[in-house]
């Protein structure tokens, strides 16, 4: 939905779902809220057998279960493809039965050793389903539709966690019922070991499911290659919250409030984050999202740090998913800052926790209990709680200061704009002064694959709005100013051989800044309505999708080439590379003469980057007719559009009584 709650056209209609996609994704729900049952079951079990009288004496047994459970998920990811050539159902359905039976066993046996064995073996039975997400969604969905399939499976994954959470704090609210207080976990692994039984048995409901699998490249290998800044704040971020995990039991069996009130933390964080992740692209939409990443990570640290000092559960239960809320719009916005690299970021966020759950529970029970005054107890569990807020916070800032893409223009005022859902205007390079906002135009962009209609529709729209009075300025990229024909031409011309990818960013980069400079600003400053087609996200699409360089970098260089300056709104036509470049005359440039692949990249790059601003964006199937697309654009076009009477022409008409007849 847009702001004003009109539906957001399909880009790609039909969207790809058939009734046997639906039901995998049910398996796929009902076994990841199984798995993340399993957390919370295998954990609290691994409390209650650890016996130790004092809680903190706990956590290193309550680590290692963690650290077993996410070990197979970073360590042996690069096997998944070997069971690909398996039949995918039974495969599935063995891995949930494993489960099953693994779960039913741990109370049965009821011992620390083979509770820890078995936390083992649940994280690698669950590695068979890592190919749903990765393979089998995306190949029932077809190969129009295969990276919608894949990020709703992967929603599917992370959604179910605060199912997850809210369902163990309940069965462990009625095991305490039941049964009393300091009542062991039997009831949430039979319930968890029955929700992996009906996802079984939803999998064997299936229809035909697609053999073979991708090859899911190892965390340990994105990790260390493919860096990022953005992966700092999100290593920062993935420490404190494995803090939390790491010592939640602890805490609160030393609160006096047991399972329940572990489950209560951990389904605070879990909704907290699921919220903050789905909500994030739009907080503050029109605020750069690298410094909404920067600012996240330490409100989140700032929370943690409150968490970590305070003794009552409610609170920490609140401050829990506080936390969970900064986490995942840091988590959003880092996808939108390095949208080309998430796979590293998930690795990133992946290993972080790995070694914050296996590292901190073992220091924290080592610093112990120390008593400050009468009334107040220190723990090691506060102290590594601490630890991990200082450190989110430092890592937080380090992002920003390398990452900044707005330097120049000073944070506070930035926000403080933001938060009026406006869009700081730092003074231009010609101008002494700042733009007022009633003197800023609008910057409305028109983006999309080659013969998507841009031209057309920029038309279309700079016709309408002239129509309504106003002063519009109709451009386009490359070539819109002296210089900038000039590299249009050497950048269009097939002659031109051998130009390097970066050459090539920096030369569009070029054209931009002379663009931004000399034709866009002082329009905006005079107030115009200015239409581009074709602005900073065709950099980001062809030179950093399509060429494969950095879109991070890119983003960077043309932050400062453009002075920082975004579209108001960017209309995105989506049409099938081969029908676009069918549309266009013969012969074809340097650029449309790339081969299939290269465009197929170029189209994915521009839907990713739509996906992480949904706000900014007006994303349409261009194959439609023209007068409905530029309908939808003009609808969507008024929503930004400053009055077209002049504020202080009004000032004085307003004073006139109105004339109705
Ligand atoms: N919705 C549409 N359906 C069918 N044809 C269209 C549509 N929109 C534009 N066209 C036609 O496609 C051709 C290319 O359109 P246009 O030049 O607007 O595309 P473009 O995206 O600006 O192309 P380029 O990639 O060269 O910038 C034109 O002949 C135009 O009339
Ligand atoms: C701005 C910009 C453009 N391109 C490519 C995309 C097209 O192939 C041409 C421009 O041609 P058009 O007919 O005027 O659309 O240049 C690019 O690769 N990178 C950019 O930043």
């Amino acid at each position: 939905m847009t702001r004003t709650g009109v539906t957001r056209p399909d880009p790609a209609a039909p969207p790809g779902d058939s009734p046997n996609l639906r039901r995998l994704r049910t398996a796929l729900a009902l076994s990841s809220t199984g798995q993340w049952l399993s957390v919370g079951a295998l954990t609290a079990m691994a409390g209650v057998l650890a016996r130790d009288d004092a809680p903190l004496d706990r956590a290193p047994a309550i680590g290692l279960v963690l650290a077993l459970l996410l070990a197979p998920a970073v360590l042996l990811a690069p096997l998944v493809p070997a069971v690909g050539r398996l039949d995918r159902r039974t495969v599935l359905v063995a891995a949930d039965l494993v489960r099953l039976v693994l779960l039913v066993s741990v109370p049965l046996v009821d011992a620390q050793v083979w509770t820890a064995v078995a936390a083992l073996l649940v994280g690698v039975a669950a590695l068979p389903w890592t190919t749903v997400v990765t393979t089998t969604a995306p190949a029932l969905a077809g190969a129009d539709h295969a990276e919608r399939a894949r990020t709703a499976a992967l929603r599917t994954v992370f959604g179910a966690a605060p199912v997850a959470g809210v369902l163990f704090a309940v069965l462990s609210l009625v095991a305490d019922a039941v049964a009393g207080a300091a009542t062991r976990a039997d009831l949430v692994l039979y319930v968890t070991a029955a929700v992996f039984l009906a996802s079984a048995i939803a999998v064997v409901t299936l229809g035909d499911l697609p053999r073979g699998a991708d090859r899911v490249p190892s965390p340990l290998g994105l990790l260390l290659r493919n860096g990022s800044a953005a992966g700092l704040a999100v290593l920062g971020l993935a420490l404190a919250g494995g803090a939390i995990v790491a010592v939640a039991q602890v805490e609160a069996v030393t609160l006096g409030a047991g399972n329940p009130g572990y489950g209560s933390v951990l389904a605070g964080l879990a909704l907290g984050a699921a919220f903050g992740a789905f909500e994030g692209p739009r907080v503050l939409a029109v605020f750069s999202r690298v410094r909404l990443l920067g600012l996240a990570v330490p409100a989140g640290a700032l929370l943690l740090l409150v968490l970590a000092l305070v003794h009552n559960l409610v609170v920490v239960v609140f401050l829990a998913g506080f936390f969970g809320v900064a986490a995942g719009i840091a988590w959003s916005a880092a996808r939108s800052v390095v949208p080309d690299r998430i796979g590293h970021l998930r690795s990133v966020a992946l290993v972080g926790a790995l070694v914050a759950v296996a590292v901190l529970p073992p220091v924290a029970a080592a610093i112990g209990t120390h008593r400050l005054g009468d009334d107040y107890a220190f723990t090691g569990a506060q102290a590594i709680l601490l630890a991990g807020a200082v450190l989110a916070a430092l890592l937080g800032f380090v992002a920003l200061r390398r990452l900044d893409d707005r330097r120049g223009i000073p944070l506070v005022p930035d926000l403080v704009a933001a938060l009026r859902g406006e869009r700081y205007t730092p003074p231009l390079e010609e101008a002494s002064r700042p733009l007022r906002p009633a003197e800023r135009g609008v910057f409305v962009a028109f983006e999309g694959g080659e013969g998507a209609g841009k031209t057309t529709q920029a038309r279309l729209a700079a016709i309408w709005l002239r129509d309504h009075g106003y002063d519009v300025v109709t451009t386009h990229e490359p070539g819109a100013t002296k210089i900038g024909m000039r590299l249009r031409a050497m950048l269009l011309d097939r002659d031109t051989t051998g130009l390097s990818p970066r050459a090539e960013t920096l030369l569009y980069a070029a054209d931009r800044a002379d663009h931004v400079a000399n034709v866009i600003l002082p329009a905006m400053a005079r107030g115009a309505i200015v239409v581009s087609d074709r602005f900073v996200d065709s950099s980001l699409a062809y030179q950093g999708y399509g060429r494969k360089q950095p879109v991070e970098d890119i983003a960077k260089l043309n932050g400062w080439a453009t002075q920082g300056l975004v579209p108001d709104l960017t209309v995105l036509l989506m049409v099938q590379p081969e029908a676009g470049l069918r549309r266009l005359p013969a012969p074809a440039d340097r650029i449309e003469s790339e081969p299939a692949e290269f465009h197929e990249r170029v189209r994915d790059g521009f839907l990713a980057l739509a996906e992480t601003e949904p706000d900014r964006y007006l994303v349409l199937d261009a194959s439609r007719p023209q007068s409905e697309l530029s309908r939808q654009i003009q609808d969507r076009i008024r929503e930004i559009l400053p009055d077209p009477v002049p504020a202080a022409a009004e000032d004085v008409t307003s004073t006139f009584p109105a004339i109705t007849d």
